[in-house]
């Protein structure tokens, strides 16, 4: 099978793993690297656009303020002193290169667009300290940390292993996954991992099945909630996830493998993206959201 290049860059000692972890510079504060951000550690979270971060930082605010009415059910106050810890702990920018001067660890979130990742990694190669690491949350490009939606919650991180990452660079980024909270697995850098390997066929499908007629949107959510026990039937998934970054994957996918079946275009999902329908964020995609 191909191999994407994996990006992540390596770093030099081995020793110390989790410790050389300080400072994370979280690069796209969209759906994905607002809850990434929200891991607790001294977080810088970069976006191009100034808006993004203001809807990023109320939407940590809101999850740090659920997880903090649980923990401090009997003490508000002190559920707010841990609020307003956390997010004295994330800073914001809107400038990737300056926001990487003294990083330890990159994990960069934004459109997944191979070209527009080169090119942002690029910058921050030239940019970060030589000892920091660069890891990417590509749904399917190449390796690096893949996290799953919604972050807080999702116990699973996926640290891909590319042939030419270091042990060193492994271990850190296993180390700093436990350290936030996660279950890790690791995977060779190959197309999708193992999540979206077996997860994207199946949407993919349920979507052909709901453009061939064969059963309504409802009917197939029901289906595979009650059927096969999922929280989320495939195609509310995919409006949770957002239609545009199913469409990224998917032409990246068959792009490459275009004689793979199971990735070629599916005209109801690209209809959907050219109207703007892209799921939840836009307040409709498969169903129809209010808007927040
Ligand atoms: C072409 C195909 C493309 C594939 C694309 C792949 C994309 C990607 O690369 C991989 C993925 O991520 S794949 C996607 C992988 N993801 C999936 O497959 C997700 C599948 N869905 C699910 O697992 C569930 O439906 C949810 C957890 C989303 C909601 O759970 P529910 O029971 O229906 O509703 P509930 O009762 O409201 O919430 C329950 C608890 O969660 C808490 N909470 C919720 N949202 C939160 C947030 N944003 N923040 C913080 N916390 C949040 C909430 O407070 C509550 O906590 P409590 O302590 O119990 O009070
Ligand atoms: N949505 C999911 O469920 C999910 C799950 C796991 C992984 N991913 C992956 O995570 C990445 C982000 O997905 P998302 O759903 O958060 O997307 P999103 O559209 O919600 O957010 C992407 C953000 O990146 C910003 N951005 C774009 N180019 C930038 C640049 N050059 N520098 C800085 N910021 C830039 C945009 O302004 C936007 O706010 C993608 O690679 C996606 O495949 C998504």
């Amino acid at each position: 099978m191909i191999q994407f290049g994996v990006i992540a860059r390596n770093f030099s000692s081995s020793s110390a793993v989790q410790s050389a972890i300080k400072n994370v510079t979280v690069i796209g504060g969209g759906l994905m690297g607002s809850g990434i951000a929200q891991a607790g550690q001294n977080v810088t979270l970069v976006d191009v656009n100034s808006e993004v971060l203001v809807k990023a930082q109320k939407s940590i605010g809101n999850n740090l303020g659920r997880v903090a009415k649980k923990i401090y059910k009997e003490n508000p106050q002190e559920g707010e002193k841990f609020v307003a810890e956390a997010l004295g702990r994330i800073k914001t920018s809107s400038d990737p290169v300056a926001a990487v001067k003294s990083t330890d660890l990159v994990v960069e979130a934004i459109v997944e667009n191979l070209a527009v990742k080169h090119d942002l990694f690029k910058k921050l190669d030239a940019a970060a300290p030589s000892h920091a690491i660069m890891a990417s949350n590509t749904s399917s490009l190449f390796g690096g940390l893949h996290f799953f939606n919604p972050v807080p919650v999702m116990r699973l991180l996926e640290v891909v292993r590319g042939a030419e990452t270091s042990e060193g660079t492994y271990a850190t980024m296993m180390e700093w996954g436990k350290a936030v909270g996660k279950t890790c697995i690791t995977c060779k850098d190959t197309p999708g991992f193992v999540v979206n390997r077996l997860l994207v066929p199946y949407i993919c499908e349920a979507i052909r099945l709901y453009e061939r007629g064969d059963a309504s949107a409802r009917d197939i959510d029901i289906a595979m909630k009650l059927g096969a026990g999922y929280p989320m039937g495939p195609l509310e998934l995919a409006d949770y996830v957002g239609l545009d970054t199913n469409k990224f994957i998917l032409d990246g996918w068959f792009k490459k493998y275009p004689e793979q079946a199971l990735f070629k275009p599916i005209p109801l999902l690209n209809k959907l993206v050219s109207e703007g329908k892209l799921g939840v964020k836009t307040g409709e995609g498969f169903y129809k959201y209010e808007k927040k």
